[in-house]
């Protein structure tokens, strides 16, 4: 059990709180909105308005906006043998370590943290319990500090694009004629077992595809409209759109 405080808990920092409590770390909330740590009273060990307060954890999680996320973590006055673990987009490793005189690991999570099942990209490696702490949160996979903007876009807003798709699923079911509940239920299951197995198997995604696609059955009907589409270069757009404004932030973080 590791002590680790979240400063800022709304919707990524408290599913992060969430995640750390149900791997049994000893989580700390921080947030300067008492709203937003109602919800999470009963789930965090400690919950504060007091950042003061909250820096003296090992690990200290900052989940403010980026526009703001230098100035939160100068004000902390961290010290070297502790690790932020920085969760804000755009926000650049140089910036951050300009900032703090602690241990500094840029992270871009997802929501999914919650569940322990979050995609992460981390910058640099983290080591020791810090490693340890984010691996309970789900996969941690680490990159370059160039490739940030990236993974802000596949991973970090990639729950939404695939919400999107999600609800595209269940539309068409509700279409059809199904219940509303059936639909959403079919549509999310759906995509979780594909993932599941995207994940458990050695075959690539085109394998995988002709796997479900049984000889002069239904699937290879639908997968023609798909191929003949723009669905795969829509979502290109959609993931450089994402990708573009993690670096337009970044210019603006670093113009403060
Ligand atoms: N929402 C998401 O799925 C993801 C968000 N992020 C990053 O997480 C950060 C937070 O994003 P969201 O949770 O979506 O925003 P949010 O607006 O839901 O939460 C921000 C929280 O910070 C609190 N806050 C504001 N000033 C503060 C201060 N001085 N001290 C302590 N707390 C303060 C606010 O009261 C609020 O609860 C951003 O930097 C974002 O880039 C990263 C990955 C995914
Ligand atoms: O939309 C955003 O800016 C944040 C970063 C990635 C996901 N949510």
């Amino acid at each position: 059990m590791v002590h680790v405080s979240v400063i800022g808990c709304g919707h990524m920092g408290g599913a992060l709180v969430r995640g750390l409590s149900a791997a049994n770390h000893r989580v700390t909330a921080c947030d300067v909105d008492e709203s937003a740590l109602e919800d999470l009273s009963g789930v965090a060990d400690g919950t504060t308005t007091d950042l003061e307060a909250a820096a003296s954890a090992p690990i200290v999680v900052l989940a403010v906006g980026p526009d703001i996320a230098g100035e939160v973590l100068a004000g902390l006055g961290l010290d070297p043998d502790q690790t932020v673990v920085s969760v804000a987009a755009g926000v650049s490793t140089s910036v951050l370590e300009s900032t703090t005189d602690a241990a500094v690991v840029r992270m871009m999570p997802n929501l999914a943290a919650e569940y322990g099942e979050m995609a992460a990209a981390v910058t640099p490696e983290p080591t020791g319990d810090v490693a340890a702490v984010l691996a309970d949160l789900g996969t941690v996979v680490t990159i370059e500090e160039d490739q940030m903007d990236l993974a802000t876009a596949i991973n970090g807003s990639g729950p939404a694009f695939v919400f999107y798709l999600i609800g595209a699923m269940q539309q068409a079911g509700i279409e059809g004629g199904l219940d509303s509940d059936d639909a959403a239920a079919l549509a999310a299951q759906t995509f979780k077992g594909a993932a599941e197995i995207a994940l458990q198997s050695d075959e690539s995604v085109d394998e995988l595809i002709d796997a479900v696609a049984t000889e002069g059955g239904t699937t290879i009907e639908g997968m023609e409209v798909l191929w003949d589409s723009d669905v795969e270069d829509v979502l290109g757009e959609a993931v450089t759109a994402a990708e573009e404004r993690s670096a337009e932030i970044t210019a603006e973080v670093g113009e403060e």
